[in-house]
């Protein structure tokens, strides 16, 4: 082992996550394959993709619920299974592993005896914000209120890395916008490094300022979500008869183009000036994560401080 905990002689500090070649093969085959990336602590980082493209499998080979077939992970530097990645990691998984017949403060009484750096205070404030009587047996609690528990239970912890799988989806608009705003103070006061798998692409842009975004097991783009934004442009224009992708276009790299009758909208990356009649707009990070979820195909963008270093990749591959 380096002298850096990362096992390859690579520069660890600064991340919360290195993913070298990361591989998932189940019976049916890949569910994830080459995912290399870096998450730089304390983003919130948004893990966008269509349903079974691998997200809830690269978050349980995180949070050491899964071995990886290919490749290897490191959570701050340490591997998945270490006491240490362990104690500084929160994994709140779609199901919710709370035990029916428990009260709520037992369930919180459970969390501060398993958790050696348990925040009491802040787990409970969590709960009564949703006014859950702490008496109340988990088993009579409705989805919404378990999914509260399951929350305090994981900031409770005081976790360093938080992992957060479809939080929210059974949680009412309200409570959603409540929730996301104690993961933002959360990790605002105390840099907390947020991993959050989420289908709700329009609620990302106020919240998450790191994206990783995957399709058929690959990742697609991974890196800040201002420089991801400013390297694609919008383009509406005129379509002439008989046109496919204007030859204008050739030079850049196109995302995503689509005619509806007579106008052709394109998202593109730009590589210099675009020639032609364009209106050309920054695209938000809706119109951005649509794009990419429509066309699997289109080539991958990894800004440089979501690059994992080649050499720990090849070293962790070949391993
Ligand atoms: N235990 C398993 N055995 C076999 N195949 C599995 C298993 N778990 C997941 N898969 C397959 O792996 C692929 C990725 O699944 P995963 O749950 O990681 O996707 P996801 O992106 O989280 O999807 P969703 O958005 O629907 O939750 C899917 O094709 C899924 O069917």
């Amino acid at each position: 082992m380096s002298s850096n905990g990362t096992g390859f002689g690579e520069p660890g500090e600064g991340s919360a996550i290195e993913a070298y070649g990361v591989g998932k093969k189940y019976r049916r085959g890949w569910a994830l394959r080459d995912c290399s990336f870096r998450l730089p602590a304390g983003r919130i980082c948004g893990l966008v993709g269509p349903n079974g493209a691998g997200k809830t499998t690269l978050l349980n080979i995180a949070a050491h619920l899964l071995e990886p077939t290919a490749g290897s992970l490191r959570v701050f530097g340490a591997a998945p299974e270490s006491k240490e990645a362990n104690h500084r990691t929160a994994f709140l998984a779609q199901e919710k592993p709370l035990f029916r017949r428990f009260t709520v403060a037992e369930t919180l009484r459970m969390g501060g005896e398993l958790n050696p750096g348990w925040d009491q205070r802040a787990a409970e404030s969590i709960v009564r914000a949703g006014n859950v009587p702490l008496d109340a047996k988990i088993g009579t609690l409705s989805g919404g209120q378990r999914t509260r528990v399951a929350f305090a239970l994981a900031f409770g912890k005081r976790p360093d890395l938080l992992l957060l799988d479809e939080p929210m989806s059974d949680l009412d608009p309200l409570v959603r916008h409540e929730m996301m705003g104690t993961v933002m103070a959360e990790a605002a006061e105390h840099g907390t490094t947020v991993l959050m798998s989420t289908h709700m692409v329009s609620e990302l842009e106020d919240v998450c300022d790191y994206l990783l975004v995957i399709a058929d097991g690959g990742l697609r783009l991974a890196g800040e979500v201002d420089e991801l934004l400013a390297a694609h442009t919008l383009l509406n224009g005129a379509r002439r008869d008989g046109d496919g992708v204007p030859a204008a276009l050739a030079p850049h790299t196109i995302v995503e183009s689509r005619t509806s009758g007579r106008q052709i909208t394109a998202l593109v990356r730009p590589d210099g000036p675009i020639d032609g009649d364009w209106q050309a707009d920054s695209p938000n990070l809706e119109e951005l994560l649509l794009a990419y979820l429509r066309s699997p195909q289109a080539p991958p963008l990894i800004t440089p401080s979501a690059q994992a270093s080649d050499r720990a990749v090849a070293k962790a591959v070949a391993a």
